[in-house]
């Protein structure tokens, strides 16, 4: 579904991103980690349209995601939530997922927005003013469901996980699963707790200084040698 051909990131002198090439498919939950700084966010921004790559390809289905206008690539069904939460000020939760499904598909659809509520247990919290009325598990919670009202086939997930506590971390995982399960939606997600991304991904992807160092099981990529060297200060050989 999703293919990335070579891909690489400079920022002036700065090499974000080094030659990544990587495929994602609908039917898998993956997992993207590596020490802090490794690219994670910079591979996302390039995903999503917000960073354009230097040099290399990202393909989506059989669309080229570097020639798609930002307006229109989330239309492409790539959906992505931030690893700070950007609610849309002033608007209450509803009114984000409105926004957020305008603009992913061009209409509102309230029973699915409904749906959607109910889903991540924020439909309590509907008329709730976004960034002044949530806890950190419903801002999370709301992240995904801005992401999800754009009808994505990917998902691409920052941290959504990240300081939560264990029992939250715990029922957010579970909700992540299935919504992969019940929407079929591919998951791509940046975490850096190791147990959390082994339980919930079938295969990780680790970067280190901006090269995928690393694709396989949990298992095996948690024993290979150079991740744990990556994640233990060692770096280039
Ligand atoms: N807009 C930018 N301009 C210049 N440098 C940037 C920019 N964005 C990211 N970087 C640099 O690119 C590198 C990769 O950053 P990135 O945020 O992608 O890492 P990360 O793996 O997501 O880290 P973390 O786990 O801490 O979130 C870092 O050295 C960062 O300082």
């Amino acid at each position: 579904m999703l293919r990335l051909e070579d891909v690489t990131i400079r920022f002036g002198g700065l090499t974000a991103v080094n030659r990544v090439s990587m495929e994602i498919a609908s039917d898998e939950v993956v997992g993207l980690v590596g020490p802090n700084g490794a690219g994670k966010t910079t591979l996302f921004n390039a995903i999503s349209g917000l960073v354009k790559p230097s040099s290399g390809q990202i393909v989506f289905n059989t669309a080229n995601v570097l020639k798609t206008p930002l307006h229109a690539r989330a239309r492409l069904g790539i959906g992505r939530s931030f690893q700070i939460p950007q609610p849309m000020h002033e608007l209450t939760v509803r009114e984000n997922l409105q926004v957020a499904q305008r603009f992913g598909t061009g209409k509102v659809d309230q029973k699915k927005i409904d749906e959607i509520l109910d889903f991540l247990e924020l439909s309590g919290k509907a008329q709730c003013n976004a960034a002044t009325e949530l806890a950190l598990t419903e801002l999370k919670a709301l992240e995904v469901a801005k992401a999800l009202a754009t009808e994505p086939k990917l998902l691409l997930l920052d941290e959504v996980l990240a300081g939560l506590e264990t029992n939250g971390k715990r029922r957010f995982m579970q909700t992540l699963m299935s919504l992969h399960k019940k929407y079929g939606i591919g998951i791509l997600i940046i975490e850096h707790d190791i147990e959390t991304i082994s339980k919930l991904c079938s295969r990780v992807c680790v970067l280190n200084f901006g090269e995928l160092i690393a694709d396989g099981t949990p298992d095996e990529v948690f024993n290979d040698p150079q991740v744990i060297k990556s994640y233990t200060g060692g770096g280039h050989d």
